[in-house]
């Protein structure tokens, strides 16, 4: 008999998601699990409902006015949507890293004790071991150790999104969903995002959106295609890339459309 590794917790789950923005409809019941601990990249070409998915999650799209939804998206089984559930608390526990690297024009410290000081962090040995921790934990902790003062906006662009991947771990989240963090970095600071990525997932779940198909397979336990807002197949991100169930996701990987 061979061993069969047990099969992940589920950490969150869409069950047929419909995201409409007025009455455009920009995902159409999405239904995928995203198991815990592993890194699930969601690609797919430009407008296909990858961001607005990921935004989804953490419930990001009820700033935008327009947008509505119907079906029903769990967190450890609960639903993210039921009153009980107090969105400030669950952007806490489901994170957030944007595209563009967004430091505040303050100190690097300050930008990793922002949350906590939000949520009423004032002792200055707690922030200071958190901060620690947090910048540890990016990979930047090394860089910066001197210089915890300085401006944030000094840091060159790569250390600047790890940086944000610092203060979004200081508030010691579940969930990290991370869009597209190295599109806009070089190959090496690239390179180091995907090195922290992998290092990441041993602490928490992650669900990034990338354009990049070897970023993708590189960084990936499991990879969800999407096309024109629906959710065409989602499997091991091997099998996405060498044996997909769908046609469609064998044109978009083998670079036939994109
Ligand atoms: N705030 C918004 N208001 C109205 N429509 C929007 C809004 N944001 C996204 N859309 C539309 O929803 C659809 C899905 O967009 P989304 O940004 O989620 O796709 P994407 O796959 O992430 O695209 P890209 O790869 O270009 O970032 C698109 O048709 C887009 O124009």
């Amino acid at each position: 008999m061979t061993f069969q590794p047990p099969s992940p917790r589920i950490k969150m789950e869409a069950r047929e998601l419909t995201l409409r923005y007025g009455t455009k409809v920009a995902i159409n019941k999405v239904s995928i699990a995203i198991p815990e601990r592993q890194v699930t990249a969601l690609i797919g070409p430009s407008g296909c409902g990858k961001s607005t998915f990921l935004r989804s999650l953490n419930r990001m799209n009820d700033l935008i006015t327009s947008s509505n939804h119907t079906g029903t998206i769990l967190l450890d089984g609960a639903s993210i949507h039921d009153s009980h559930m107090d969105v400030v608390d669950l952007r806490r526990r489901v994170g957030m890293v944007f595209q563009k690297s967004n430091p505040f024009p303050k100190s690097i410290f300050e930008n990793v004790a922002y949350g906590l000081r939000v949520g009423g962090m004032k002792d200055r040995a707690e922030l200071s071991t958190r901060v620690e921790k947090s910048l540890r934990s990016a990979a930047l902790w090394d860089e910066v150790k001197d210089r915890l003062d300085e401006s944030a906006l000094g840091l060159s662009g790569g250390q600047q999104q790890r940086l944000c991947i610092a203060r979004a771990l200081a508030v010691e989240p579940e969930v990290l969903l991370m869009d597209e963090p190295a599109s806009a970095l070089d190959p090496i600071a690239t390179a180091k995002i995907e090195e922290l990525i992998h290092e990441l997932k041993a602490t928490y779940t992650i669900a990034i959106v990338t354009h990049n198909m070897q970023q993708a397979a590189r960084v990936s336990d499991r990879t969800a295609f999407f096309y024109m807002g629906e959710l065409v197949e989602c499997g091991p991100t091997e099998q996405i890339f060498t044996n997909p169930r769908e046609k469609r996701t064998e044109d978009y990987v083998t670079g036939k459309f994109g």
